[in-house]
Order: structure tokens, then sequence, then C-alpha cells
């Protein structure tokens, strides 16, 4: 099972640069239909129109510095490139809006891809850009969970998800810009988040201190690893597995196909 909901692009990001007045909804959902809206404009204005402006090539920047994220964008087809931003996204949020999970992990997707646009734009680019941000959040009861502090809060964490049922949420955000040169700027977002349910075996202090000894905790949310020695841990899961191992790219690609034709 999972649930995909999907934000208004027009609205304007926390922390986005620009994002009140340079968001350029229609632009958003496509590479293909932004160029081919700017080669529309183009036309009409012409008497003769003698060629189609060729579409401008299409460059994807995954925000993240996860391996898990890079991996399963690739193996969904869409070739990219790494960017973190310079200064580390904040990732502090008020307690009421860790009151709604998906809208906090939106929030956190939203920030990690907008601190990259924001250096992107400031470099005057030219071309087409898809800047992807993304995050993962464990969310048992109400509670979430992200990377365990250190080894006392994973066996906390792991204790709490043992023999019950807790949903992963991945949301990523989807920034587009189109810059066919460097007078004309339009840009759009768009961000969704995608949830898994995960149950967990009931596991005893040892098998939780044993799991842990692994050492692949502590920069996984939830303090384990599905992909990884954390499977054993794991009866069943309902939804997409890349959603919980931190990126839903499979639904990324079906909502926004022309991000295969990345060069
Ligand atoms: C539940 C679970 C999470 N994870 C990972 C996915 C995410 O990388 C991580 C959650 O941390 P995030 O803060 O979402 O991401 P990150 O810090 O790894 O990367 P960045 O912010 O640079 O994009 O937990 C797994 O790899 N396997 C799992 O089974």
């Amino acid at each position: 099972m999972s649930e995909e909901t999907f934000e208004n692009e027009a609205a304007a990001a926390e922390g986005a640069p620009g994002a009140g007045e340079a968001v350029a909804a229609e632009s958003a959902l496509g590479a293909g239909e932004a160029a081919a809206a700017e080669g529309a404009a183009a036309a009409e204005g012409a008497e003769t129109p003698e060629t189609e402006p060729a579409p401008l090539p299409l460059t994807v920047v995954l925000a993240s510095g996860s391996p898990r994220r890079h991996r399963l964008l690739n193996e969904a087809g869409v070739k990219h490139v790494v960017r973190l931003p310079q200064v580390p996204v904040d990732e502090t949020l008020e307690p009421d809006q860790l009151a709604d999970p998906a809208e906090a992990c939106k929030k956190l997707a939203e920030r990690k891809a907008g601190a990259v646009v924001q250096e992107l734009l400031a470099e005057n680019p030219v071309g087409m850009f898809a800047v992807i941000g993304a995050d993962t959040m464990v969310v048992k009861d109400g509670q979430i969970f992200g990377k365990p502090a250190n080894l006392s809060d994973g066996k906390h964490m792991l204790r709490q998800l043992s023999g019950a049922t807790h949903s992963v949420i991945t949301a990523v955000s989807l920034w587009l810009i189109s810059a066919p040169d460097a007078e004309k700027l339009s840009m759009g977002f768009r961000t969704f988040a995608d949830e898994s349910l995960v149950t967990f075996k009931s596991l005893t202090d040892d098998e939780i201190a044993d799991y842990l000894r692994k050492g692949e905790s502590f920069d996984k949310a939830g303090a384990y690893a599905i992909q990884g020695e954390g499977r054993h841990l794991v009866s069943s899961v309902q939804g997409a597995m890349d959603t919980v191992i931190g990126l839903p790219a499979k639904k990324l690609v079906e909502q926004f196909p022309d991000l295969l034709q990345a060069k």
C-alpha cells in the first residue's frame, strides 16, 4: 500500500529561492513541456518560423549525499549528477510542523532541493535543470524517528519498532529550472510523499544488540537498513521497497518521464 499526494507547485516553499515570484507552475511538470512552451512562444511572434528551437538539454541534479538515493536513481535509468549544498541544510522543525509527519518530510525535501537550487541560480545557469531533494522518516504511533544519535538511541528505536507495523515516509521535491539563455528563467517545483508500511518481527534485546553491532544503523532513519542485514528484522512490507530505502524512484519516473531524457 502506498499513498501519494501532490503539492500545489505554485505554493511558496520555505527556504526556496524567490519561490513567491519566480514559480511558473506550468513549467514544473516536465522538461519537454517547458521547452515546448518556450518554442511555442517564440514561434507565435515570428512571421515565418524557419526552424524549431532545439530543446534545451536537461541536467538532473540529485541534491543528496545518500549513496542509496544515487543508486536508486541510477537503477531507474535517470542520468544525474550529485550536488550537495555548501552549507548543510538545517533539518530542525517546529513542534507544530512535526505534528504531520508527511508534511514535515515534504518540508525537509523542499529545503534540501531548495538549497541546491539557490546555489545553482547564483551561477546564472543556461539550460534545463531538474533538482531533486528527498527525506525519509520512520513513523510509529505519531512519533518520528530520524537517524539514531548513538547506540542507545538506536536500541530505543528498534525496541519501539519490534513486533509492530510502522510507516516509512519518503518525500521527494523536484524543481525544474528552465533557462534558455542568461536573460530568461522560469522555475517550478512539485513535492510528493510516498508511504510504505513495514512490519517487524518480535526482537529480543540480544537480537537488537547483535544487529546494532553490525554498524549499518547509524545513517539510516529508524536505525535499520532493509536493503542490508536489517532485512532479517522485517516480516513484511506493504508498498514500494525503494520508498523504504530512501527514494521512490519508480514513482518519480512515472510522474516525470522526461527525467529519462537527461544527458
Ligand atoms: C528505513 C531505511 C532508511 N534508509 C536511509 C535512507 C536515507 O538515506 C536515510 C534517512 O536519512 P535522510 O535524512 O532522509 O537522508 P540522508 O541524510 O541519508 O541524505 P541527504 O539528506 O543528503 O539526502 O535512511 C535506508 O537506507 N534503509 C532503510 O531501510
